[in-house]
């Protein structure tokens, strides 16, 4: 089943265009990589399925209630020198509570202590964010959207500034939480995200859609391996925009 449906779809800031004719349909139980140059139009894309921003051409259609996306952006805005815990965190996306202006229910306490859980972070729940390593913060962020109770989780970067143990152990967990969950995620670290990715969409204004299953899998995530170098394996031509400049 596609969860989500993408027709014609372009859009542009100002008088540029970002995206042209975007075409992509998502299915339930993907694990879709979205990958592409600085500025070809992967957070915007990400913006406009999450209806954070509007197409002024084309239709996304969702087969989901609204509430059922999870997103973890980019920039979490959040300052690492607040002193904050995990829990307190992971307590900021809960949506469910009633209790919103008077503190949280017992129940939503046992609902983020749950997603911390879940993403192997409970033991630090009163940890503050500051003091915990790049990977173990986007843990945090991820149990954070896991509040939500998603069908979808969208992430934008999520292991941006983070070792490759560190990416594996993110992505590890992405590919844990993907047995229940459909996962897209935004990233330039595809050395890594290639070994747990199902399908790629490369971004650049268009799209490009393959499944991942005719791809030489087990790439070294030691090893560079830029866009072109991937779309050739995958019989596409593309030029690349990665910052290895080959
Ligand atoms: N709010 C905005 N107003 C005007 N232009 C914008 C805005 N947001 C993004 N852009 C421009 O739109 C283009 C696409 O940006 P977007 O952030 O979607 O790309 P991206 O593929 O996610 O890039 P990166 O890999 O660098 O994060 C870029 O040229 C960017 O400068």
């Amino acid at each position: 089943m596609d969860i989500v449906q993408i027709k014609d779809l372009s859009f542009k800031y100002d008088k540029v265009n970002v995206l042209e004719n975007i075409n992509l349909d998502i299915k339930k139980g993907d694990f879709l990589a979205i990958i592409g140059p600085n500025g070809g139009g992967k957070s915007t894309l990400l913006k406009l399925i999450l209806d954070l921003k509007e197409p002024q051409k084309g239709t996304i259609k969702k087969n989901l209630s609204d509430d059922s996306f999870g997103y973890v952006p980019q920039n979490t805005n959040l300052n690492i020198d607040f002193p904050i815990t995990a829990l307190e965190v992971v307590l900021m996306g809960h949506i469910g509570s009633k209790k919103r202006f008077f503190g949280y229910s017992k129940e939503d306490i046992s609902c983020a202590m749950n997603s911390l859980s879940q993403v192997g972070m409970k033991e630090f729940a009163k940890s503050k964010i500051g003091n915990l390593s790049g990977g173990q913060r986007q843990r945090v962020f991820i149990a954070r959207a896991l509040c939500a109770n998603p069908e979808i989780m969208l992430l934008d970067e999520p292991t941006a500034s983070i070792d490759v143990k560190g990416q594996k152990e993110v992505y590890e967990l992405l590919a844990n939480l993907n047995k229940s969950i459909t996962i897209v995620v935004v990233s330039h670290d595809i050395s890594v995200l290639l070994n747990y990715a199902k399908s790629v969409a490369h971004v650049n204004k268009n799209l490009v859609y393959h499944k991942l299953d005719n791809l030489n899998n087990n790439i070294d995530e030691n090893e560079h391996l830029c866009e072109v170098e991937l779309l050739s394996a995958l019989g596409k031509n593309s030029s690349c925009g990665c910052k290895h400049g080959c």
